[in-house]
């Protein structure tokens, strides 16, 4: 029999959990970037799924596995050191507490904004007191290089969906003003409660991204879950190498529903930690979320009431995590 200690039987009792994967999907798009034909691909992925796999992308893997490292060194710092950083409001160090309301997770992680430098230097972010430029330069050399590769990805987006110009998303990330933010996460192993239960926590419960589009790097430990059309969930196969694409709810938008915003979520693993960094390309505040014109069909008439990058992240900021957030956007019969 297991015999479980009061201070982790607390810290289990707010948490959901979730039977454990049997097996991997085998269905995930893998696109390469090197092919012709990856426009077609990326663009049949995001109707069908809102989720794809990346390889060739052309990211260093050292760039990769620097980040992890220097990820790992701080999350395996003494709790009382971690508490030193910024709380996430929204953005810094947060444990086990998930957005503003009351969301909680098997997780810790570093939210960070990845369009302001200037921010990540401020000392009220200030984590590793000695080797913070180690950190910041491993996190700008990844996220410098994501983001070269993201919006490519827009750029192949827009050529499949043969709509001009070939940056009109990809634009918004470069834009200057963009918003997009950068994440660090740990999901610590599970093993008591495994052991008791048969089931592992939820790390990150089921939610939709906001922005326009995400991409996961993960190290070999599996947890990623999507969400199909018909509703079950599947378990996504590790890959160290690759990148995760998610289409977010602004791209939904921008594609009057043509591609789907995946609903994911992350399972801790009973005996490994999975470390995860995540880039999420959002336009400027106050950029308008609508269909884009050169996609629409005659008479076709947009879904969704008209709203801005920055009326969307305030209306989502007052949701929990797995509300539907854009169905308050949608537009009723005859609106
Ligand atoms: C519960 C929440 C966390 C979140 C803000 C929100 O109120 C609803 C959206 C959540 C989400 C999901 C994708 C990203 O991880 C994130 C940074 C984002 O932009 O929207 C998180 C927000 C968060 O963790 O602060
Ligand atoms: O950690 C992961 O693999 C995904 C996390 C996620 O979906 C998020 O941070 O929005
Ligand atoms: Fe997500």
């Amino acid at each position: 029999m297991v015999v479980l200690s009061q201070p982790v039987v607390d810290n289990f009792c707010l948490m959901k959990t979730c039977k454990p994967a049997s097996s991997f999907f085998p269905g995930i798009p893998v696109i390469d970037l090197s092919k012709p034909d990856a426009k077609t691909h990326i663009v049949e992925a995001c109707q069908e799924f809102g989720f794809f796999k990346v390889v060739n992308h052309g990211v260093p893997i050292e760039f990769m596995t620097r980040l992890e490292a220097e990820a790992v060194k701080f999350f395996n710092l003494p709790q009382a050191e971690k508490d030193k950083a910024r709380p996430p409001t929204p953005f810094g160090y947060g444990n086990k507490r998930i957005g503003p309301n009351g969301d909680v997770g098997w997780i810790e992680y570093l939210l960070i904004m990845s369009s302001n430098p200037e921010f990540n230097s401020q000392k009220s972010f200030s984590i590793f007191p000695e080797n913070q430029e180690i950190f910041w330069s491993a996190v700008n050399a990844y996220v410098g290089a994501v983001k070269i590769m993201v919006c490519e990805v827009l750029e192949l987006i827009a050529d499949g969906l043969m709509i001009e110009p070939r940056n009109v998303l990809s634009r918004l990330l470069r834009d200057e003003k963009s918003d997009c933010c950068f994440r660090l996460n740990h999901y610590p192993p599970c093993p008591e409660l495994q052991a008791l239960s048969g089931r592992n926590l939820i790390g990150f419960g089921e939610h939709t991204d906001p922005q326009i589009i995400s991409a996961v790097r993960s190290n070999n430990t599996s947890g990623l879950q999507i969400c199909l059309r018909d509703g079950t969930w599947v378990s996504v196969p590790p890959d160290q190498y690759s990148f995760f694409f998610n289409v977010g709810d602004s791209l939904q938008v921008m594609t009057n529903g043509r591609f789907r915003s995946v609903r994911h979520r992350v399972l801790a693993d009973s005996l490994k930690s999975r470390v995860s960094m995540i880039y999420f390309g959002g336009p400027p505040s106050g950029e308008m979320i609508a269909p884009l014109s050169s996609l629409m069909e005659e008479g076709e008439e947009s879904l969704y009431k008209e709203f801005t990058w920055c009326e969307y992240k305030m209306s989502a900021y007052k949701t929990r995590l797995g509300d539907n957030r854009l169905g308050l956007f949608e537009k009723t019969a005859g609106q």
